[in-house]
């Protein structure tokens, strides 16, 4: 929808219907940091109002078989599918990723996300036991537990909000979602796709703006007893603040500081190609996205040399660019943040040996405002230094050495985080041993990012609380109940 200025002008969606909101914020293309949208500034309100319409929705969608629901998700997935093209596209230029990974990855996932739980939600079963000697018998029943609030970022915009709402309406939840105010656009398209795929009026409700004054409006909302959120550990505990009140039921998926452990056994010629793309996807700004990378000293240099150039070649270019392995940054504070670990590097003594303020962009005149930013590979930088701790979330990547196994898991464990790790080495016995003591929700042996959507997802420690996939996600989402029978 065009609004002011000609620029593009999002809804709020509420009760099935497009609504507007009193005040907007701006949103910038991140590949020229110019603004091109305006995003509902939502509060008290809009939350109001959209508590009444998943409330009013609820009686009707749970009492719906699973059938029913898992007909509508198929419904939806087709039409998202045939709009892949024009949602990849409009994900692209939101978020400043490149139109291939857009098409490849965000948006075939959005798609399967719902197929996924269209499915799933066919397969669960309950539990039963008996206890003859006192003539009982015991079942578990469950139930969608009501109004969900999803709450999602910027990296992976409609990936990860769907990844969300597919789960939750499949169980029989109606939901109150809450895209990043960064990037909210396919969540609003994603809307008008709704009605034609069967979903009633007030089972998906999206309302739009920032964490401070939508998101903590929602999550402290006495009638929402759920909380999905994906973001950073500071929102994190936030959020955990504003609903301990309510014991609501909270699932958390934050950041990490993902180690690579490359053992002098490792096939270097997939292991340097999978570990540029796990440094550097999305601009490296993803969640599972490695950060530090222990290299078994006796293949250092080497790996070292091969790595340098293998980053050189990962091409930044403006996302529309379909030979560009690279986009922008999300934002022009997050560029900021993210370059400023690469000077606290080289006051720490550090070596830059490619990209951030070492080589040179090449961005078309257009572009040059934009947030963009060259993959970057740190050295020479202690365990301790706040680029080996903290989450950059960018394309910065720090390389060191290790002797022994027992030492790089004690390091790779080291931090705060416990989200995902990858072992390289063609011992399967110390793949095993490696990966059973590392303390991550996820490690990826000889790969990287592989999904098996049924299993868990989720982090040890800071990374997070609870997991999410096919059971651990329907069983999020529901109650238990334990029922007796005595006959
Ligand atoms: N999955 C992950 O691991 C992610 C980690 N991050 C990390 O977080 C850092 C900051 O990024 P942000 O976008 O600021 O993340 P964030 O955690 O502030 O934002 C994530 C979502 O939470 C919402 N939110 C923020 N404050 C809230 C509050 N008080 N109550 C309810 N909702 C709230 C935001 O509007 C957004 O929808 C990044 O630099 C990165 O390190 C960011 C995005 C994803
Ligand atoms: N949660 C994130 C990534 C998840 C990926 C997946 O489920 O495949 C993130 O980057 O925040």
């Amino acid at each position: 929808m065009a609004g002011r200025g000609g620029l593009l002008m999002l809804e709020n969606f509420i009760g099935g219907k497009f609504l507007p909101c009193s005040s907007y914020l701006d949103s910038y293309d991140p590949s020229t940091g110019e603004v091109y949208c305006h995003v509902p500034n939502s509060g008290k309100e809009e939350v109001e109002a959209a508590v009444e319409a998943a409330r009013a929705a609820f009686p009707g969608w749970s009492s719906r078989s699973p059938q029913e629901r898992s007909q509508v998700l198929q419904r939806l997935a087709d039409l998202l599918e045939q709009s892949l093209e024009e949602l990849a596209q409009a994900e692209s230029k939101d978020q400043g990723k490149t139109i291939t990974l857009a098409r490849t990855m965000d948006i075939p996932r959005a798609v399967h996300n719902f197929r996924f739980f269209a499915s799933s939600i066919l397969h669960h079963t309950s539990e039963c036991t008996q206890m003859d000697h006192l003539g009982c018998l015991h079942y578990t029943v469950r139930a969608p537990v009501g109004i969900a609030a999803l709450i999602s970022p910027w990296n992976l915009p409609l990936y990860l909000l769907t990844w969300k709402i597919a789960p939750a309406i499949a169980a029989g939840n109606t939901v109150i979602a809450k895209p990043s105010e960064l990037t909210s656009v396919t969540a609003w398209m994603m809307c008008r796709l709704l009605e034609k795929a069967g979903v009633p009026p007030g089972v998906v409700n999206i309302v739009f703006g920032t964490g401070p004054r939508v998101g903590e409006a929602l999550v402290s909302h006495p009638e929402v007893p759920l909380i999905s959120f994906t973001g950073s550990q500071p929102t994190a505990e936030r959020i955990t603040q504003l609903s301990a009140p309510y014991c609501k039921k909270l699932s958390l998926e934050l950041g990490g500081k993902n180690p690579a452990i490359i053992f002098e056994d490792a096939n270097l010629a997939e292991c340097i190609p999978t570990t540029v793309r796990s440094s550097f996807a999305n601009q490296g700004e993803i969640c599972l996205c490695t950060s530090r990378i222990f290299v078994q000293r006796s293949i250092y240099s080497e790996f070292l040399k091969r790595f340098v150039e293998a980053a050189r070649m990962w091409k930044v270019g403006i996302p529309s660019d379909p030979s560009a392995d690279m986009g922008a940054l999300i934002s022009k504070a997050h560029l900021e943040k993210v370059r400023s670990y690469i000077k606290k590097a080289r006051m720490e003594g550090a070596q830059i040996l490619c990209g951030e303020g070492v080589d040179k962009l090449n961005l078309p005149p257009r572009n040059q405002a934009g947030y963009f930013m060259l993959p970057t590979v740190i050295t020479d930088v202690k365990d301790e230094s706040c680029c080996m701790k903290e989450e950059i979330f960018g394309p910065v990547t720090c390389v060191v050495p290790f002797d022994s196994e027992e030492e790089v898991i004690q390091r790779a464990n080291n931090v705060k985080y416990g989200l995902a790790a990858t072992v390289w080495s063609g011992n399967v016995g110390r793949v095993h041993r490696v990966a059973k003591k590392l303390q991550s929700g996820l490690v990826w042996t000889n790969c990287w990012l592989i999904r098996e959507l049924n299993l868990p997802f989720g982090g040890m420690k800071s990374s997070g609380v609870g997991r999410e996939g096919a059971k651990d996600s329907y069983e999020f989402f529901t109650e238990v109940k334990t029922i007796t029978v005595k006959h």
